[in-house]
């Protein structure tokens, strides 16, 4: 992790730059400097200050109403922040479009499917890759060789689903669909992936699938997950972050999150 602006940082993070030399290594992929955002005159987000190095996987916690999704969405350009920038790989994209967010690395899912019912896995995937291309409006039928094809058949296979390439996405479980949005969101071939509660609302049989597919993403992808299910939020990251009230309170490496007595104080409401 590399700081900001390690001046005005809080005291817990100092143990995590100390311990995530590893990570601190490598380039920024994202940052966020002075984050605000409010809702009317609602204040969701304030002062939100975030680096997340190429490869990282972070993981962000909070209770519910924290701003977890408000700063994904902040990110990914369905919002404009009111206050603070944005530089992603370098680059301030603070009011760069959404379409051109996507178009340069960065992909989401939410916490809600988005997918095209009534087609099939291979053409939600199929749609998704030809989306992100310059020649997307293309109305010729794909042929069978077809390098876009040949790829949404790959990426099913990475996400666990290629047995479902023919099945209509009405039919598929709730965890199918939510591995075909994961899908989906790597269609872009993103550098920088973002995922909001992926295991929401997953049987207990779906978590070891999902677990599994997170953690065979190429190391070069970075990752920022929010996700209240502990075993699969600790398990893949690197670093927690933990927000409150529209802010940053912690950073954490993983193993001292569970037991650390401000993370509880935050989810019960006590005052860190
Ligand atoms: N469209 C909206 N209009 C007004 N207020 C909103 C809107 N979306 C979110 N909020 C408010 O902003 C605050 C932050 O919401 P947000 O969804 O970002 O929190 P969260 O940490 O993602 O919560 P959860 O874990 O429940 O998803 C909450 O108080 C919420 O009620």
């Amino acid at each position: 992790m590399t700081a900001v602006d390690s001046s005005r940082r809080q005291p817990e993070s100092r143990g995590v730059l100390r311990i995530c030399a590893a990570t601190r290594s490598r380039p920024p992929t994202l940052e966020l400097s002075g984050i605000g955002f409010s809702f009317g005159g609602a204040p969701v987000l304030s002062g939100v200050d975030l680096v997340v190095a190429q490869g990282e996987r972070r993981v962000i916690l909070g209770p519910n109403g924290a701003g977890k999704t408000t700063l994904f969405n902040v990110v990914c350009g369905d919002y404009s922040p009111k206050a603070g920038s944005i530089r992603f790989s370098g680059r301030d994209i603070t009011d760069l479009k959404q379409h051109m967010r996507a178009r340069i690395g960065i992909a989401r899912t939410y916490q809600n499917s988005l997918l095209f019912d009534g087609l099939t896995v291979l053409d939600n995937i199929f749609l998704a890759i030809r989306g992100v291309r310059r020649n997307r409006f293309s109305l010729l039928r794909p042929r069978a060789n077809d390098r876009d094809l040949a790829q949404a058949r790959e990426i099913a296979d990475r996400v666990r689903i290629c047995h479902l390439l023919n099945s209509d996405v009405r039919d598929l479980s709730h965890g199918q669909r939510r591995q075909l949005e994961l899908g989906m969101a790597l269609a872009a071939e993103p550098k920088l992936l973002m995922l909001d509660e992926p295991a929401a609302g997953l049987s207990p049989g779906d978590r070891p699938e999902l677990l599994r597919t997170l953690h065979e993403l190429p190391r070069s992808l970075t990752l920022v997950v929010v996700e209240h299910d502990m075993d699969i939020a600790l398990p893949i990251a690197d670093i927690v972050t933990v927000m409150k009230d529209g802010a940053v309170a912690i950073e954490r490496t993983p193993d001292k999150v569970e037991r650390d007595p401000a993370v509880q104080a935050i989810y019960l409401g006590e005052a860190a």
